[in-house]
């Protein structure tokens, strides 16, 4: 099926990474072999389909009979049985057998948890709010979630006295540990999507081995520890893990149909949008689409790209409802992709692998995977952090498939052949191993663990953990590198749900006077994007919203924004909002970081000053934390940062774009074709030898040595 030609008709002028002309069709063969062990390819159990495989044709069970019909469901004694007799294990099941919404029910029902709370982390925030909200309504909770069943993450805390079924991200698990090592509130703790090894996961599960064995030898309450996945080295785990034994879960719900394009495409995003409209030519409109790809900004140019041409009316199908979902968008914008579609019109879902793992959208019949994500690297050389885009692992192929087949049979459309998808890694490079520690390194402290002795499962490099502990010794936490504990100022540092740099910033705001306009401005940095920049009119959004540009960078200019949206009256916010192309959404969210930093701060008898107009206070604050993030015009429009000598430019999106100031503190280096510095401050080149003079003596600037 779907291998006819494409027919959609012209696109109508569009702009930057949209194409300017309507898709080649792309053939698929369904000649690849069915995956080895994990996603069975197989009709043995198309007794839960119809016929014709239509989702919303099929009879309407109850929320409990589909409980009952999922494969972990004839698991349960023996599951229960298991999990009573060890005090770790490893459970391996299929996408969509029922593992991350039924385990954590099972375990409560047989009060396996006895007098302690069950936690379940989850890599990303969607992921444990959509499931929280999914077994809050199993539970008979309906929505109201925060009764037995509740989540927490950063920031967003819906749990109550009675809240005995926990999801929450692994690093607000994490930073619950920081305040209490031993998770004396947990008496299981599940560590799910354990094969994505992100940082605050592998960083658990040294945390929680730590834990428990402490307990066991203190003879404490007892700390079960399950991990669970699809896909993972079970060997490697179980090793690790003490040689635990390992459980496989067998069985799926429904078969997904995986399909392989015949030779190679390289631009994945047109072939994105071309198979979109080969299925939406020939699917029944309630069967609703996935797509994969790599960030925010192609994603919205799909979503414009999709919305424009299934207008055009020589396109067939059905009305289409486009949704996005990425990071970048605050909680309830991000779950939203969870409405159903009206009658008669397809969703399709645009998301970042985000949508990955442990995530159910209702209605997902196709999955488009078009094979790439963007990957957080650190280069301890460089000292650069950045976002690459490069080729996912098979894994993660696995589970962008398994979001398909979870409420009937399912397709995926992989936009790459059988053997590129061959020479895939198999599984991902663990986040330790590739990203910045300093955070990780702080948190350990805090918990009176140096990184070099912590029992990782794999260990990080050598030099990322030198540089997280230099970046913590300029920043005052540690007193030095091979320091075991935290300074005074390290320990406040880690109070703070942030960026050790950030938190370092509130810190130091009192001494400038500017608490108030500091915690905005780190608020902004903390939330999403609060500019609308529409590809179609981004010169109007940049025209209206000048008179609020300053001309010492990027943190000023948002912190004028959100001082103007705090003096606009309430009934005319969203209209202001709408005129200034501000994402009200992202900037009610700030608002409530903001009230949440804010407390943190009065916890800690913090007086709340401002500092009005007087800009130099403020950008000096900026720099007490941001001092290692310095970059200086060498050239026309040429920068390099002081650090690593790395040559930059200045972000097109920067209000600084075009102007040259001679130093500048920046927030983010993102990579592109090139190398741009992201949210940017000018400051004068006296200030860092006032506030960061140890710092300067092993990075000369061209401006004080005079070259
Ligand atoms: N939000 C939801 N809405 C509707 N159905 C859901 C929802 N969440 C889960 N389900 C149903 O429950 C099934 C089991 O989901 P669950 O997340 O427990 O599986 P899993 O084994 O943990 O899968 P994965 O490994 O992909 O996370 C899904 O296949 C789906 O049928």
């Amino acid at each position: 099926m779907m291998d006819s030609k494409y027919n959609a008709g012209t696109s109508g002028q569009v702009s930057k990474f949209q194409m300017k002309m309507k898709p080649t069709p792309i053939i698929f063969s369904k000649t690849g072999p069915p995956s080895p062990k994990k996603i069975k390819l197989s009709n043995e159990n198309q007794k839960h389909t119809t016929s014709n495989g239509n989702f919303n044709n099929r009879p309407k069970i109850s929320i409990q009979e589909h409980r009952r019909k999922l494969p972990v469901f004839g698991k349960r004694n023996k599951l229960l049985e298991l999990i009573k007799n060890h005090n770790t294990l490893i459970i391996l099941g299929e996408t969509g057998s029922g593992k991350t919404t039924q385990i954590p029910q099972y375990i409560y029902s047989a009060r396996l948890q006895e007098n302690g709370k069950i936690a379940v982390t989850q890599p990303r925030r969607v992921a444990a709010i959509s499931v929280a909200m999914r077994v809050a309504q199993e539970h008979g909770q309906g929505l109201q979630v925060g009764d037995v069943v509740g989540y927490a993450v950063r920031f967003e805390d819906v749990t109550s006295q009675k809240t005995k079924i926990k999801f929450l991200t692994d690093g607000m698990l994490l930073r619950e540990a920081m305040f209490d090592r031993l998770l004396m509130e947990y008496t299981v703790v599940i560590l799910d999507e354990a094969h994505e090894r992100t940082l605050h996961t592998d960083v658990l599960f040294g945390i929680v081995k730590r834990a428990q064995k402490i307990r066991e030898d203190r003879n404490l309450a007892p700390l079960k520890i399950l991990i669970m996945s699809a896909t993972m080295d079970v060997d490697h785990f179980s090793r690790y893990f003490n040689n635990c034994k390992a459980v496989y879960l067998e069985g799926r719900t429904y078969p997904v149909n995986i399909y392989y394009t015949i030779k190679p495409h390289d631009d994945y995003q047109t072939s994105c949008v071309a198979t979109f409209f080969k299925i939406h030519k020939e699917a029944p409109p309630d069967h609703d689409v996935l797509i994969f790809l790599t960030g925010q900004e192609e994603i919205e140019a799909c979503a414009h790209q999709i919305r424009l041409l299934s207008k055009d009316p020589d396109v067939q199908g059905p009305t289409v409802k486009v949704c996005t979902l990425y990071a970048a968008q605050p909680s309830s914008q991000q779950l939203s992709v969870f409405q159903p579609a009206p009658a008669n019109t397809r969703k399709v879902v645009i998301s970042t692998n985000i949508a990955e793992t442990s995530v159910t959208i209702p209605g997902i019949k196709y999955v488009i995977d078009s094979g790439m994500v963007k990957a957080r690297s650190f280069h301890s050389s460089t000292g650069l952090e950045l976002l690459k885009t490069q080729k996912i692992s098979q894994e993660q192929a696995w589970q962008r498939a398994g979001r398909a087949g979870r409420d009937s049979e399912g397709y995926c459309y992989r936009l790459y052949t059988r053997s590129q998808f061959e020479l895939m890694r198999k599984s991902n490079v663990p986040e330790i191993q590739r990203a910045n520690l300093t955070t990780v390194a702080l948190q350990l402290l805090a918990l009176g663990i140096h990184s070099v002795n912590f029992d990782f499962m794999d260990k990080p490099q050598k030099d990322a953990v030198l540089a997280a502990f230099e970046q913590l010794k300029m920043l005052g936490a540690v007193d030095n590198i091979m320091a075991n504990g935290l300074t005074s100022l390290g320990k406040k540092i880690a109070k703070f749900p942030l960026d050790p740099r950030f938190s370092k910033i509130i810190l130091s705001a009192h001494q400038y006077g500017c608490l108030e306009e500091a915690l905005t401005v780190i608020s902004l940095l903390s939330s999403e994007s609060i500019l609308l920049n529409p590809p179609n009119r981004r010169e109007q959004a940049r025209n209206v919203r000048q008179k609020f540009c300053s001309a010492y960078g990027d943190h000023i200019t948002h912190l004028n924004i959100y001082r103007e949206f705090n003096n606009v009256g309430q009934s005319n916010k969203r209209n202001w909002c709408h005129e200034h192309f501000v994402n009200m959404r992202n900037i009610l969210h700030a608002r409530e970081i903001r009230n949440q930093l804010e407390e943190i701060c009065k916890k800690a008898d913090m007086t709340l000053t401002s500092c009005g107009s007087q800009m130099d206070q403020l950008r000096k604050c900026l720099v007490t934390g941001l001092f290692m993030n310095v970059a200086e015009l060498v050239r026309d429009k040429q920068y390099i940062t002081l650090d690593k000598k790395q040559a930059v430019l200045i972000h097109p999106s920067s209000s600084l774009h075009g102007q040259q100031p001679g130093l500048v503190i920046f927030t983010e280096v993102v990579q592109t074709s090139k190398c741009y510095l992201r949210g940017l401050t000018t400051i004068e080149s006296d200030w860092l030898s006032e506030i960061a003079p140890e710092y300067l003596k092993n990075h000369h600037m061209k401006v004080t040595n005079g070259s």
